[in-house]
C-alpha cells in the first residue's frame, strides 16, 4: 500500500463519496454549536421541517457573547441586548433539538468552544470535527481532521451529518530542534506565519512535526493548531502520541470514562479507540506537496508590529522602516499598519509601551497558559505598571478557571492588580463587553489583530502569555527569557 500522510488517512477514513471533479462528501463526527453561528442554522432546519440528524454527535456552549464579569446578576447581567438574545435562542435551541452535551451560559464547564471540545472528550483522535468558527483548527493538536465551516454548512451538517468538501494538498512544517526557555508555542506558530505569510497554507492543510513540536503538551499543540488558520490553512494537524492518548482519557465523553462515576474504566471499546488512534500519523516516505523546515534555536519571543499574524518580529527587532522596503505594495501595506499602529519605523519593540493586556482566547486560555503567565508575575514580583490601565486574564473554561484557582493563580493575579474573570471569548474580539477603546494599545495572547479587531481604534500586538504578563508588569515589551 503507498505510504500516507495523516491527513490522506482522515480523509480517507471519512470519505462518502467523490465526484469526477474532485468534489467529495465527508461524514462529520463532532460537530460543536457556539451561539454566533448557530440560529440561522436551526431557523433553517425547522423551516425545513427536519431534525438534527446525529444529535449524540453536537457538543455546544456560549462564549462570544458571554460577559465575563456580573455573573452574580445571572441572565440579567448580559447588558448587550443582542448578546442576550444569542445566548437566550442557543439555549432554546438546543432545548428544543437535543446534544450530546450543552455547556450554557454560567454552566461550570462553559467556556470557549476550542477550550471545551478537547477538555470534555468530545474532540478525539481520528474524528472529523466542525464548528461554524475558523479556529475550529484547534482541534487537529489531536489528530482530528478539524475546520471551521459557514452558517450554511452548520445548517447542513445538521441536518445531513455531511459536509461538501474538496481535498486540500499536504504541507509539512517540521520545526527542528529544542526552542529556548520562555519560547513558547505561541512564538513557534507566530515565528511559522512570519516565515510562511498569511496565505503560504492557503489550499493545504499542514501537518506540524519536528522535535519542537513533539515536545510541546497537548495545550502547546492545539496554540499552534489553532493558528493554522491564521497562516490560510483550514486545517492544522499533529500526529498522535503517547501525550495525545493520555490527555483524553478519563475526560467526560471519552470511551472508557464511566458515565455515572466520571472516572476511567478502561474496557474494549477504550483499547479498540487507542489501538486505531495509534495509527494516526503519517507514513515512512508519505509524499507532501510542499515541505518547510524552521530551526527552533533560532526562535525568539514573537511581537506583532502590524495588522497581520505575519507583521511579526523577534522581540529584538525594531519596527520595519517603510523607506527601506522596495517593493511598492509591501511597502504601502507597512505604512498603513503604522498609520493604525501608531508607530514609528525603526522603534525598538521593548520600547513599545502598552495601555492593556490581554491574557485569554482560545489560543492561550488553558491552564499551561494561565501557569506560564502566573510564573512571570510571581517571579518579576511586581505589580501591574501604572501605565497599563487594565490588566486582564480571562481562563477559557470553567474548568481551566477552577483549576487555576485551586493552584492558587488567580492570587498571584490579583494581588499583582491584574483582573481575574469568568471564561468566554472576551477581549480577543468586540463581541461582548470587554473591548478596546480607540487608540488604546493592547499585548494579547489573541490571534488576530486586524484593523478594529479588539474593539473600534485598537491596537493589538499579539505575543504569549508569558511575554503579555511581563508587558502588563513592565508597561512596554520586553524580552521574556530574561525571567525564565
Ligand atoms: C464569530 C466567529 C464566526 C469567528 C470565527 O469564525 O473565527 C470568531 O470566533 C473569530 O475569532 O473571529
Ligand atoms: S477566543 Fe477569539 S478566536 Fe477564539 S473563538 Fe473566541 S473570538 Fe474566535
Amino acid at each position: 500500500m503507498t505510504a500516507r500522510t495523516l491527513y490522506d488517512k482522515l480523509w480517507d477514513d471519512h470519505v462518502v463519496h467523490t465526484e469526477e471533479d474532485g468534489t467529495a462528501i465527508l461524514y462529520i463526527d463532532r460537530h460543536l454549536v457556539h451561539e454566533v453561528t448557530s440560529p440561522q442554522a436551526f431557523e433553517g432546519l425547522r423551516e425545513a421541517g427536519r431534525k438534527v440528524w446525529r444529535v449524540s454527535s453536537v457538543v455546544a456552549t456560549a462564549d462570544h457573547n458571554t460577559p465575563t464579569t456580573g455573573w452574580e446578576r445571572g441572565y440579567d447581567g448580559i447588558e448587550d441586548p443582542i448578546s442576550k438574545e444569542q445566548i437566550t435562542t442557543l439555549d432554546a435551541n438546543i432545548r428544543a433539538n437535543g446534544a450530546a452535551a450543552f455547556f450554557p451560559f454560567m454552566h461550570k464547564r462553559q467556556g470557549i468552544v476550542h477550550v471545551i471540545g478537547p477538555e470534555n472528550g468530545a474532540t478525539l483522535p481520528g474524528m472529523t470535527v466542525v464548528c461554524g468558527d475558523s479556529h475550529t483548527s484547534t482541534h487537529g493538536a489531536f489528530g482530528a481532521l478539524a475546520h471551521g465551516i459557514g452558517t450554511s454548512e452548520v445548517e447542513h451538517v445538521l441536518a445531513t451529518q455531511t459536509l461538501l468538501a474538496k481535498k486540500a494538498k499536504n504541507m509539512l512544517i517540521r520545526v527542528n530542534g529544542q526552542t529556548a526557555p520562555g519560547v513558547t508555542a505561541k512564538d513557534i506558530v507566530l515565528a511559522i506565519i512570519g516565515k510562511i505569510g498569511t496565505a503560504g497554507g492557503t489550499g493545504y492543510t499542514i501537518e506540524f512535526a519536528g522535535d519542537a513540536i513533539r515536545a510541546l503538551s497537548m495545550e502547546g499543540r492545539m496554540t499552534v493548531c489553532n493558528m493554522a488558520i491564521e497562516a490560510g490553512a483550514r486545517a492544522g494537524l499533529v500526529a498522535v502520541d503517547d501525550k495525545t492518548v493520555e490527555y483524553v482519557k478519563g475526560r467526560l465523553l471519552s470511551p472508557g470514562t464511566d458515565s455515572a462515576t466520571g472516572k476511567f474504566v478502561g474496557g474494549p471499546e477504550w483499547d479498540q479507540a487507542v489501538g486505531y488512534w495509534r495509527t494516526l500519523h503519517s507514513d515512512e516516505g508519505a509524499k507532501f506537496d510542499t515541505v518547510v523546515e524552521l530551526n527552533a534555536a533560532e526562535i525568539l519571543p514573537q511581537v506583532t508590529w502590524g495588522t497581520s499574524p505575519e507583521m511579526v518580529l523577534g522581540i529584538d527587532g525594531r519596527v520595519p522602516d517603510p523607506d527601506k522596503e522596495k517593493d511598492a505594495n509591501k511597502r504601502g501595506a507597512i505604512e498603513r499598519a503604522l498609520t493604525y499602529m501608531g508607530l514609528e519605523p525603526n522603534k525598538a519593540l521593548a520600547d513599545i509601551r502598552v495601555d492593556k493586556v490581554f491574557i485569554g482566547s482560545c489560543t492561550n486560555s488553558r491552564i499551561e497558559d494561565m501557569r506560564e503567565a502566573a510564573a512571570v508575575v510571581k517571579k518579576l514580583g511586581q505589580k501591574v505598571a501604572g501605565n497599563v490601565k487594565q490588566a486582564l486574564v480571562v481562563p477559557g473554561s470553567g474548568l481551566v478557571k477552577q483549576q487555576a484557582e485551586a493552584e492558587g493563580l488567580d492570587k498571584i493575579f490579583t494581588a499583582a492588580g491584574f483582573e481575574w474573570r469568568e471564561p468566554g471569548c472576551s477581549m480577543c474580539l468586540a463581541m461582548n463587553a470587554d473591548r478596546l477603546e480607540p487608540g488604546e494599545r493592547c499585548a494579547s495572547t489573541s490571534n488576530r489583530n486586524f484593523e478594529g479587531r479588539q474593539g473600534n481604534g485598537g491596537r493589538t500586538h499579539l505575543v504569549s502569555p508569558a511575554m503579555a504578563a511581563a508587558a502588563a508588569v513592565h508597561g512596554h515589551f520586553v524580552d521574556v527569557r530574561r525571567f525564565v
